[in-house]
């Protein structure tokens, strides 16, 4: 018997080799998907009838900062450098692991409410984000954030904790939980430090997140400092591969798109951060064409402010026609596709389809609302109607984290209420 049937859905596979299908069924068993079509095996444990819904991939979330939940509209309307200089970081400097726990707990349950199945993250006392990892039933890919300032013993020390991290949690949580070692980014950490970054994260086999040309500042103070871009500075020192996580590249040159083709980078691209804090419109349209390997990310909620994955693929599908003056830029299948599949290559987790032998993580929209109604194209819908508010069941791992609207792993009012105080008393704290 299966553990898990969801019949009579219209089956948005995203696998390119079999198409969609209007009325079919999901079979589940033992964290896989072992069936999918319109005739397969009846009975299971628990039987979900999706009439009226769509069954799809849990979107990817490829970068944000979990515990950043905490700093949800915190400090708004800033440039980047002044909003993480003088307001952020001092901030931070203020958080307590228990208050990481709190912020990434939230953090997931927002997730599992908006349909996001796993995310790749980089912050502080990461053990608490991993915690909420193992306690929400997400999958993660985690890190460490490094950041070295030129400063020699803050770099030895973020790089020992950022090792530790690595090696105590890969793996964890029934194989959920990712490690990956995560420099903050070319302008906060030396060519020297990120190529001993580079290096541990070879020994251990694990993959590297990091913030890239984010900002025309960056862009600017790499060349003045080396007199080349963040792209070829990394280059140079033989950072890239496709174990990397490049987050933002805004500022790109056509040379830098290719050298990150060429290196197979994966590149999280994060729309709303970029256009609330004026970052810049990055060349996604030119990427995707090259064949560069783009997904999603919303960043953290300090700069979003949500994470809320169908906003994000309507910000980047609005964007890229408006940036590019080009309506058929990103459709909506692409833009689903880079929220599923290529988000899952990113994080190499083996989903982002709905194809037999795929881990199960996959999400049950709602669609009988009136913004959904009539429904003539799926995607369209998916893309452009759609809200995370109408997932009604997320399921990771062939395990139900939410079942009609209901989040089953979680005591919802007790997570926002610690949170809630959490980041009260931390306000308090940074403003005493
Ligand atoms: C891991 C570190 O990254 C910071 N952080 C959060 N958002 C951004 C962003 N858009 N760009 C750069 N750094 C960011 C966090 O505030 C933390 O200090
Ligand atoms: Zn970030």
């Amino acid at each position: 018997m299966a553990d898990i049937i969801i019949k009579n859905a219209y089956v948005l596979t995203m696998d390119p080799d079999a198409g969609d299908i209007k009325k079919g069924t999901v079979v589940i068993e033992d964290g896989k998907i072992t069936e999918i079509g319109v005739k397969t095996k009846e009975s299971a444990d628990t039987v979900i009838d999706a009439k009226g819904s769509v069954v799809m991939p849990g979107l990817v979330n490829t970068h944000t900062h979990a515990a950043m939940t905490l700093f949800r509209g915190y400090a708004d309307d800033l440039q980047l450098a002044e909003w993480l200089e003088k307001h952020i970081w001092p901030a931070e400097a203020q958080l307590t692991a228990e208050d990481v726990y709190r912020g990434s707990l939230l953090a997931c349950l927002e997730m599992i409410r908006s349909g996001t199945t796993s995310f790749a993250d980089m912050y502080f006392f990461m053990d608490e984000t991993a915690k909420a990892v193992e306690a929400s039933g997400l999958r993660a890919s985690l890190s460490h954030g490094l950041i070295e300032l030129w400063n020699e013993e803050k770099g030895e020390n973020d790089l020992k904790e950022g090792k530790r991290f690595v090696r105590a949690w890969q793996g964890a949580a029934k194989g959920r939980i990712k490690t990956m070692y995560g420099p903050h980014a070319p302008n906060t950490c030396s060519d020297e430090f990120l190529a001993k970054v580079k290096e541990a994260a070879r020994q251990d086999g694990a993959g590297l997140h990091i913030h890239v040309l984010e900002t025309e500042a960056e862009l600017l103070a790499m060349k003045e400092r080396y007199g080349k871009c963040s792209v070829h500075m990394l280059d140079d020192i033989g950072f890239f591969g496709p174990d990397v996580l490049a987050a933002h590249c805004v500022w790109l040159s056509d040379g830098d798109i290719e050298v990150l083709r060429e290196k197979g980078v994966n590149v999280s691209h994060n729309p709303i951060s970029n256009m609330k804090l004026a970052s810049g419109t990055a060349p996604v349209y030119k990427m995707l064409e090259r064949g560069v390997n783009v997904s999603l990310g919303t960043d953290g909620c300090a700069s979003n402010n949500n994470l809320d994955l169908f906003e994000e693929m309507k910000t980047a599908a609005l964007l890229h026609k408006l940036s590019t003056c080009n309506p058929t830029a990103l459709p909506a299948r692409q833009v689903l596709q880079m929220a599923t599949v290529n988000g899952a290559k990113a994080l190499g987790t083996e989903t982002g389809m709905l194809k037999t032998g795929m881990k199960a993580d996959m999400i049950i929209v709602d669609m009988k609302k009136p913004h959904l109604t009539p429904c003539f194209d799926v995607p369209s819908h998916l893309v452009y109607s759609a809200g995370g508010s109408d997932v009604r069941t997320t399921i990771v791992d062939g395990k139900i984290l939410m079942q009609d609207y209901r989040v089953m792993v979680l005591d919802e009012q007790k997570v926002i209420e610690e949170a809630q105080k959490a980041a009260e008393e931390l306000v308090a704290r940074v403003n005493s």
